[in-house]
């Protein structure tokens, strides 16, 4: 699946500032520090990628300090760095985890939702539903390591994933919390976690808005591991190893069987689904309640 109209635009203007990037300019991948072992790391600004072509798996390492939090630059660094993996035969599975200590992400980016206009939203929008629709059909094996609080916007993300592996720690909490916040999920999202907890326990989670800790979040099936912190990686690492054992194509053709319908339901209404959003954000209300909330997450320190 390629990158979406606008999102394309931004990537092509990211790769046209190329200056701006640390490292070696995608596309280009350098030898690892110390070099000659055979593994090619790259990153952009906001996205470490460890590659391990002998291995087929690359870790993917969310590094958009201080929370990981969903910016338009940071999904469509995001997409550049999944898409060339894509395109790479030599890789077959991603583990998608954090570099920033103590959040996985804390979500969509309230700053780019404050005092914008109406054509700022809809392309924000488009490039959330785009960083869904991607790794939700990505070929890829997807394996999430947790290691950090997953809220909103960072659940949506692992949501999409193949398998979650959550590190054992009280704050690292995980769902879907937007009814806290007065705001109502998206159907593709609650589609998506229908689809991964039933829709019993999806009432419960959605309507009140429902942070799991490791242990409740590994009853109600929103993970499918917890493990204690130092061995989250190499437990993802193993998870990735089973998958992908299977052959690629009878995998990936199950996956898209299983995941088609949900996410055709939002391909057929994306630019509704945007509409609603841009209304909904543009409202003064929606603008006055995020001022608030955004003023009380800064003084939260002080
Ligand atoms: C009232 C909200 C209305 C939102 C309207 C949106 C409409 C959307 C419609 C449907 C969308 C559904 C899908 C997804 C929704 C979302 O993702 S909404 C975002 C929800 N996320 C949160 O509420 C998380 C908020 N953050 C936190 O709770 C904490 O920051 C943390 C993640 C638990 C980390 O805590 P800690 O390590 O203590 O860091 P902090 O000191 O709190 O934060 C550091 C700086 O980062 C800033 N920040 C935090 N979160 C965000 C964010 N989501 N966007 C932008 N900026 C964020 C925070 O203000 C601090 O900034 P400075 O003080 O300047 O350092």
């Amino acid at each position: 699946m390629a990158l979406a109209g606008g999102v394309r635009v931004r990537a092509r203007a990211l790769l046209r500032a190329g200056a701006q990037f640390r490292g070696p300019v995608l596309g280009r991948p350098e030898p690892a520090a110390g070099g000659g072992d055979g593994t090619r790391r790259f990153a952009n600004l906001r996205v470490l990628v460890e590659p391990d072509p002998a291995a087929g798996v690359a870790v993917m390492k969310l590094k958009s300090p201080p929370v990981n939090s969903l910016s338009l630059e940071f999904m469509t660094e995001f997409l550049i760095s999944l898409e060339k993996l894509e395109n790479d035969k030599a890789f077959r599975g991603v583990v998608i985890t954090s570099d920033c200590p103590g959040v996985f992400s804390a979500g969509l980016d309230l700053t780019e939702l404050c005092g914008q206009n109406p054509a700022h939203y809809a392309e924000y929008w488009k490039a959330v539903q785009e960083l869904w629709l991607r790794l939700f059909l990505s070929n890829m094996v997807l394996v999430a390591a947790i290691n950090g609080v997953c809220p909103a916007g960072g659940c949506l993300m692992a949501l999409t994933c193949d398998v979650r592996v959550l590190a054992d720690n009280p704050k690292f909490v995980i769902g879907l919390k937007e009814t806290q916040l007065g705001i109502v999920v998206p159907f593709w999202l609650k589609d998506n976690l229908v689809n991964t907890i039933g829709h019993r326990a999806s009432e419960h989670a959605l309507q009140l808005g429902l942070l799991f800790p490791p242990a409740e979040a590994l009853q109600v099936g929103i993970v499918d591991q917890v493990v204690p912190e130092d061995q989250l990686q190499s437990t993802a690492l193993s998870v990735m190893a089973r998958w992908m054992a299977i052959p690629d194509h009878a995998r990936h053709l199950t996956k898209a069987m299983m995941r088609k319908a949900t996410a055709d339901s939002l391909i057929k209404h994306r630019d509704a689904d945007i509409q609603n959003f841009v209304n909904f954000i543009s409202r003064d209300s929606i603008q006055k309640t995020l001022q608030v909330y955004l003023q009380k997450l800064k003084q939260k320190k002080g």
